[in-house]
């Protein structure tokens, strides 16, 4: 066979399969062929895929069962059930399907799997083929992830919420000493070091690290530091982000934003709400896709978005709430205040409204791919990090990058109130403006010809051309 294939396997969840999906765009473009591994579940709500094949014909999706009964829920708290059950169930049935393409005409140049997929590498190391991890984390925390054993044997985990000691400075990651303080640790540390989910996290960053090399959705200018530590654990380490904005930069007239990676139904009805707003009025409020809520935390949240009296537009998906406290009724005030001044969504075409000129600030719970939509957008950030790893993304975005405030954790309607006055009137608004910019166009500027990400790119599909022509010799 003439063009390399690539098997790509991503975690089955929204903020793991989009980067993907657009890496798997991008090296189609390079005529390889790829074949894109989905669970059954994935490959269903994928409701636009028809959508994705016919923009990029190249790409082949098979689906493998996530070893879950049918029924059992897969988001909110329930994600951990799906991280242990795929990472037991998926395994022999991924090794067969790989098997099996070794023996076809086009056996596969080399598999390109989620870090936290990492029972792939083992496959790939029992068949022979070439494993590249794929974290879609950001550097530092994936990062501080490879320092989760280090963190228990320093007694850093777990960290207590309330104590005196959460404000404390991390010194045992390097590169990061004066930066990560206990509370930005990902929220896995809170738990005690014999936990499941933890020792989870510990398997797959030692899996991963037998991976021959590490791609990231981040780019050089905005992580090099970091991205240095990490080429002390990995061969090679490509990072090719913003990947969003690279697969629109490499093609002369880029396809509008659309639906054809998302696993929920978007609502385009705001974007004409947002034609009628002033030029940086609106603020756009989101939790992604696996965060959840109480209902008293929505209702605080909603309390002081409509008392900061700033227009928002807000996405509230079907399942962000959590609990079965109270009733579904929501005060008649609040619902008239929202008419006047907001709009609510189940779920948004985010990476449109972020570009939306009416649109000045983002609150956030910090997930890395809305992180990076509103840095190429050029938007200010409230940092409202919830579960995963956006503890840590938060700290980036306040204190390294300085692109936004942190909520802090105290989310009660007052809080909730002065942070947004202050991201959207307050006396820092320009000074973030100015800062945002300036990351936009570095943003930018790498995934443009000759930059750095479009350079690391490159260089991972000749790298991966080596491997088939190694295989063919
Ligand atoms: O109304 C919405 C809300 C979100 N999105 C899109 O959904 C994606 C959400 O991704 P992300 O911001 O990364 O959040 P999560 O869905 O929460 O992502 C998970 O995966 C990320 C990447 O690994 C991690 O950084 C997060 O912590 C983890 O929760 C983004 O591309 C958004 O554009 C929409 O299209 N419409
Ligand atoms: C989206 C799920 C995949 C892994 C994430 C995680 C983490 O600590 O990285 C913990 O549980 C889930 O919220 C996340």
């Amino acid at each position: 066979m003439d063009n390399p294939h690539v098997v790509i396997l991503p975690f089955p969840a929204q903020g793991h399969i989009k980067p993907m999906l657009m890496l798997a765009e991008l090296l189609s473009r390079a005529d390889f062929t790829i074949t894109f591994v989905n669970t059954e579940q994935s490959h269903r709500r994928l409701t636009d895929g028809a959508s994705f094949r016919r923009r990029c014909p190249g790409i082949n999706f098979l689906s493998i069962p996530d070893g879950l009964p049918p029924d059992h829920p897969r988001s909110g708290p329930s994600i951990i059930d799906l991280l242990i059950s795929t990472s037991s169930a998926c395994k022999p049935i991924f090794k067969d399907l790989i098997a099996s393409m070794s023996q076809s005409h086009a056996p596969p140049t080399c598999i390109i799997s989620d870090g936290i997929m990492s029972f792939s590498v083992d496959v790939a190391a029992e068949l022979g083929i070439p494993a590249i991890a794929f974290r879609t984390y950001n550097a530092t925390s994936t990062w501080t992830y490879f320092h989760l054993e280090k963190l228990i044997q320093e007694g850093e985990i777990p960290v207590v919420e309330g104590s005196e000691e959460i404000d404390r400075l991390i010194c045992c990651i390097p590169g990061l000493e004066s930066i990560l303080r206990r509370r930005d640790l990902p929220m896995i540390c809170r738990l005690v070091p014999e936990s499941e989910s933890l020792q989870f996290f510990i398997t797959q960053a030692s899996k991963m690290s037998k991976a021959s090399a590490l791609i990231l959705n981040t780019f050089e200018e905005l992580e090099s530091p970091i991205l240095s530590h990490l080429r002390s654990i990995f061969p090679a380490v490509y990072a090719i982000g913003p990947l969003h904005s690279a697969v629109n930069s490499t093609v002369a007239h880029p396809p509008p934003p659309d639906s054809s990676s998302s696993l929920l139904q978007i609502d385009q009805s705001c974007m004409d709400w947002l034609d009628s707003q002033p030029s940086n009025s609106v603020l756009y409020v989101s939790f992604g896709s696996v965060a959840w809520l109480t209902r008293d935390e929505l209702m605080e949240f909603w309390y002081g978005l409509v008392n900061s009296e700033q227009p928002f537009l807000w996405a509230i998906r079907p399942d962000l709430i959590w609990d079965g406290n109270g009733s579904d009724m929501i005060p008649e005030e609040l619902k008239r205040s929202t008419m006047e001044r907001g709009r609510i969504v189940g779920w948004a075409p985010q990476e449109e409204v972020l570009a939306h000129d009416a649109v000045g600030g983002f609150l956030t719970h910090c997930g890395w791919n809305s992180i990076l939509e509103s840095i190429c957008a050029g938007k200010p950030m409230i940092c409202r990090p919830m579960v995963s790893e956006q503890q840590v993304n938060g700290r980036c975005v306040s204190e390294m990058w300085k692109l936004g405030l942190d909520m802090n954790c105290f989310c009660d309607r007052s809080t909730v109130e002065r942070v947004v006055r202050d991201l959207m009137e307050g006396g820092r608004k320009e000074e973030m403006l100015r800062s945002t910019a300036e990351i936009a166009r570095l943003a930018k500027d790498c995934v443009s010809d000759g930059g750095s990400s479009h350079t690391n790119l490159n260089k991972l599909i000749a790298d991966i051309k080596i491997l088939h022509s190694k295989v063919q010799n």
